[in-house]
């Protein structure tokens, strides 16, 4: 039943009303769900869109999602390494990590982010634990490349700290510092890293937040958007390289998590207000989904320009 708000005495629209009922079969849908969420640099450069980020978070813990939050901060150790006089250099997407500036990414990453995150969520109540991936042993890796210097190629996810903490109803905020197999601790890429922790702990959904709409066929024609695509179309264009840096960890990274069993994978804007809350608990997705074959929200098959993106690349 609608109501107008003209007869409203305390003016509230009936607006607020359709929205929360709206939310109601979502959020039975979600509920005791345990949700990823990788929260990049690109996003949480305004301290208060992240404030409302995290808030946003809380209100999904509190209505009984289990988030998980792998953050990265490619954008405040680059700043922190200009400070200090150390040269930033990346090959295809990754930090060369020198032993200099691994420990500035630790510092930043764990000392940093993670606890300003951990801050503006425990606002809310106490509910989110800062730990790293060298906390019991969460994150192993051992090095991907010695040109890359100090960063790691992850091998292995011990997960039960992250199980035991959700199990305890508690929010992991994880920092994507590893420790290695030989020892010392390693740079791991958080896209990356976020896909290997939804795998080992058989999230429900993975979300990457970032500072775009979602995945572009034709980054950056704004009119290329992809909102949805399959499983198979996600892996077919990692795998021609139809896609370009940035994206590639997160699409690879949904690949990865969803052949271990995670349903769907979302690429969405974090920049935008309530972009999770929207994406979660409304009728219309926002960004990017990748859902599994037989999906009942599987895709309708890719636009054209990606499809002559990866007929090209045969040829
Ligand atoms: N096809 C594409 N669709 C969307 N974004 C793209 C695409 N190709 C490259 N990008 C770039 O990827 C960036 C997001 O990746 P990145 O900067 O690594 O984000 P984050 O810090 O959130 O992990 C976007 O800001 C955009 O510039
Ligand atoms: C190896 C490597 O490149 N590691 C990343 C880790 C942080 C990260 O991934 O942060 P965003 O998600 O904000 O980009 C880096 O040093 O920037």
């Amino acid at each position: 039943m609608k109501y107008d708000t003209e007869t409203r005495p305390n003016g509230v629209s009936s607006i607020t009303g359709d929205v929360l009922t709206e939310a109601m079969p979502w959020i039975k849908k979600i509920t005791g769900e345990t949700i990823v969420i990788k929260y990049g640099g690109s996003a949480m450069e305004n301290p208060a869109l992240r404030a409302e980020v995290m808030a946003d978070i809380i209100l999904l813990k509190i209505i009984g999602v289990n988030p998980v939050i792998v953050h990265g901060g490619g954008k405040a150790i680059t700043a922190a390494m200009d400070r200090f006089g150390l040269p930033v250099e990346f090959v295809d997407g990754q930090r060369v990590t020198t032993p200099e500036a691994m420990d500035l990414v630790r510092m930043v990453l764990t000392g940093q982010v993670n606890q300003e995150l951990v801050e503006a969520m425990n606002e809310h109540g106490n509910m989110a634990v800062g730990i790293s991936g060298t906390d019991a042993g969460v994150i192993v890796a051992e090095q991907a490349d010695p040109r890359l210097g100090r960063v790691g190629s992850i091998t292995r996810i011990n997960h039960l700290l992250i199980e035991d903490l959700v199990a305890a109803d508690y929010i992991p905020v994880i920092a994507t510092v590893a420790i290695g197999e030989d020892g010392g601790c390693y740079n791991v890429n958080a896209d990356v890293a976020a896909g290997h922790i939804a795998a080992a702990i058989g999230a429900h959904k993975v979300f990457f937040l970032t500072d775009v709409d979602g995945l572009y066929e034709d980054y950056p024609n704004r009119d290329t958007l992809i909102s949805a695509m399959t499983l198979e179309e996600a892996r077919t264009m990692v795998e021609e390289g139809a896609i370009s840096t940035g994206m590639i960890p997160k699409l690879r990274s949904c690949v990865y998590a969803m052949d271990a069993g995670v349903k769907k994978g979302h690429i969405i804007n974090g920049t935008t207000p309530h972009a999770l809350l929207l994406e979660i608990l409304t009728d219309k997705g926002i960004g990017t989904m990748v859902t599994g074959d037989g999906d009942p929200e599987a895709a309708a098959p890719l636009g054209n320009f990606a499809a002559k993106l990866i007929e090209n690349r045969d040829m």
